[in-house]
């Protein structure tokens, strides 16, 4: 009974395998940039799970850095300390006292809670904000935002010392700013995607709580170009947070990364199903889609 399970096993192992071994050699030096948000986030064994994805990363030759969120985190606090939070545009309305617990939380136990998930896996995870080295700059987004930041000058030297001695970048989302003593939050996904464009990253990964981007029959769309994302945002078939995400994609195709993909975090293996299937997951931004090929890459 025991071998034949441990049969079964090595014929799925030897099958992925077979499958990922083309991609392992594409994805050699490769920069891929994992935006990890709080809704993906999930219990113990979820960010066990999705840090072994990250060290498996990195030990098969790939160069991820990881920039999170933590939405509900910070939720959690500012309820207990009785701070009420107002939306506008999928970005929290940030005063002073809310930009303090941002950071908290965010540099604080969100970051060191998916270093330490890392390290526990094995890898060398560490855990920074963009303030370090004044990794990200920003300038006040809208006046009416208060503290939120929208990054205006990026200083990504420290990531690539960080990979290039082997070590494993998490990132969180609060800035610096031009003047002294100034804090910005940042939206998650606005970080990962400034980031991924400074760095030229060859994917950047946004980790969300659907399985991509859906037409108006709810299926997934595999792929999109930019002409493509405008279209679907100004016939309504993409509202809400996903607005700010896709424009977070097509700024960081415009700026150069190779592919952007939206997918569900809370999947299994989500991102080695992304970059080491031929299928991969989610929906896939670029500037080009090959329409020859049926198939992702
Ligand atoms: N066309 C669409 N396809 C998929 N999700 C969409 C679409 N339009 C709006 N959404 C919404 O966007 C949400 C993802 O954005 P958000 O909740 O901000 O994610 P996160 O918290 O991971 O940053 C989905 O849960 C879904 O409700
Ligand atoms: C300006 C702004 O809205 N910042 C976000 C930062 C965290 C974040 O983006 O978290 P998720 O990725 O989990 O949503 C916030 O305050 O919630």
């Amino acid at each position: 009974m025991r071998k034949q399970t441990m049969d079964r096993d090595w014929i799925a192992t030897a099958k992925t395998l077979s499958e990922a071994l083309p991609y392992l050699q594409r994805y050699t030096d490769a920069v891929v940039v994992v935006k990890f948000g709080g809704n993906a986030m999930g219990d113990d064994d979820a960010m066990a799970e999705f840090a072994r994805d990250i060290v498996l990363m990195k030990q098969v030759g790939m160069n991820p850095v990881v920039v999170h969120g933590g939405g509900p985190m910070i939720n959690e606090l500012l309820g207990k300390l009785g701070i009420k939070s107002d939306w506008v545009r999928g970005k929290r309305v940030t005063d002073k006292a809310t930009v303090e617990v941002v950071e908290m939380v965010l540099s604080g136990l969100v970051n060191k809670r998916i270093v330490q998930a890392i390290n526990d896996q094995g890898g060398r995870a560490i855990g920074i904000s963009g303030k370090d080295d004044d990794l990200m700059v920003c300038e006040a987004d809208d006046p009416e935002l208060g503290f939120v930041g929208r990054p205006v000058e990026m200083n990504v030297q420290v990531i690539r010392d960080l990979y290039g001695a082997g070590m494993i970048p998490v990132i969180a989302p609060v800035a610096t700013g031009p003047n002294e003593n100034e804090t910005f939050n940042v939206n998650g996904d606005t970080a990962a995607g400034a980031i991924a464009g400074a760095l030229q990253a060859d994917r950047l990964l946004l980790l969300t709580d659907v399985a991509g981007v859906k037409n108006k029959e709810g299926e997934v769309i595999t792929q999109m170009t930019p002409d493509e994302v405008h279209g679907l945002i100004a016939d309504g078939t993409i509202s809400g947070g996903m607005i700010p995400k896709v424009e977070t994609a097509l700024q960081a195709v415009k700026e150069g990364v190779r592919a952007v993909v939206i997918l569900d975090g809370r999947v299994a293996n989500a991102c080695l199903l992304e970059l080491f299937t031929e299928h991969g997951a989610g929906s896939m931004i670029r500037s080009t889609v090959p329409r020859v090929k049926p198939h992702r890459r």
